[in-house]
């Protein structure tokens, strides 16, 4: 699977016009006051899906984690390297260019076209805001994609659920059934936090929702 053209264009004209609401100021909370229960400290080297220009990132760097990255917009990478005041290195890879600087390289491209052999050996993998930007007919595809390019690495995964008839995506509403329908198979999945933030969340009450459900699980390897 690739994704389409038209579903590309969507996401650089959000980047274009700045309609970037997913992207918050600074490191997730949840990551700070959980990444222990996730494993962050025992990550060295962690691939982060479809991940914008997010704060986290800098965040691993900081702990001395090496990270590997994708995303389809360039001009996201570029503010995320000037953010992180690095001077990239630029290459080809067959979707795109990767950029690189210290322990940082991010595949610039659509993530359905990366191979192990582009990600090379990680042992942690952070989906914040990746599975839950896809339509639910790429999800199965994307968590299947995910577990070949990490050779099914240990995930800390953060979803939000709500009720999908009362707004349309992306965020899409992905629900614990879901999460399971994917990983169980290959994965221990354990919710390690769940909480309803819609009350920190005006936007997406003027959007019509009555409920938002966020959740973070480890995905880990001892089934
Ligand atoms: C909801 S945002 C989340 C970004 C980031 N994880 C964060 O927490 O800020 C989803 C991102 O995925 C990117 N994206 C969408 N489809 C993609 C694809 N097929 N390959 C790579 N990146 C993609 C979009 O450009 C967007 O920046």
């Amino acid at each position: 699977m690739t994704m389409s053209q038209h579903e590309q264009e969507w996401w650089h004209e959000r980047w274009q016009q700045n309609q970037i609401g997913f992207h918050l100021p600074d490191v997730h909370p949840w990551l700070k006051k959980y990444g222990a229960e996730v494993g962050i400290h025992q990550a060295e080297r962690v691939f982060v899906p479809l991940c914008g220009k997010t704060h986290d990132i800098g965040f691993f760097l900081s702990l001395g984690m090496e990270v590997v990255a994708n995303e389809l917009n360039e001009m996201a990478i570029q503010s995320l390297f000037e953010q992180l005041d690095l001077d990239p290195v630029k290459s080809p890879w067959k979707a795109g260019t990767i950029y690189q600087a210290g322990s940082l390289t991010v595949y610039v491209g659509d993530f359905f076209e990366l191979t192990h052999g582009d990600v090379g050996s990680v042992d942690w993998v952070y989906d914040r805001a990746a599975v839950i930007a896809l339509p639910e007919t790429m999800r199965s595809a994307y968590a299947k994609q995910l577990m070949a390019i990490t050779d099914k690495a240990a995930q800390c995964l953060i979803t939000l659920d709500y009720d999908q008839n009362e707004m349309d995506g992306p965020p899409f509403s992905v629900m614990a059934e879901e999460i399971n329908n994917h990983y169980a198979d290959d994965f221990k999945v354990a919710v390690i936090h769940e909480r309803d933030i819609l009350e920190d969340e005006p936007n997406f009450k003027q959007r019509g929702l009555s409920r938002l459900n966020q959740a973070l699980y480890l995905l880990s390897c001892e089934l």
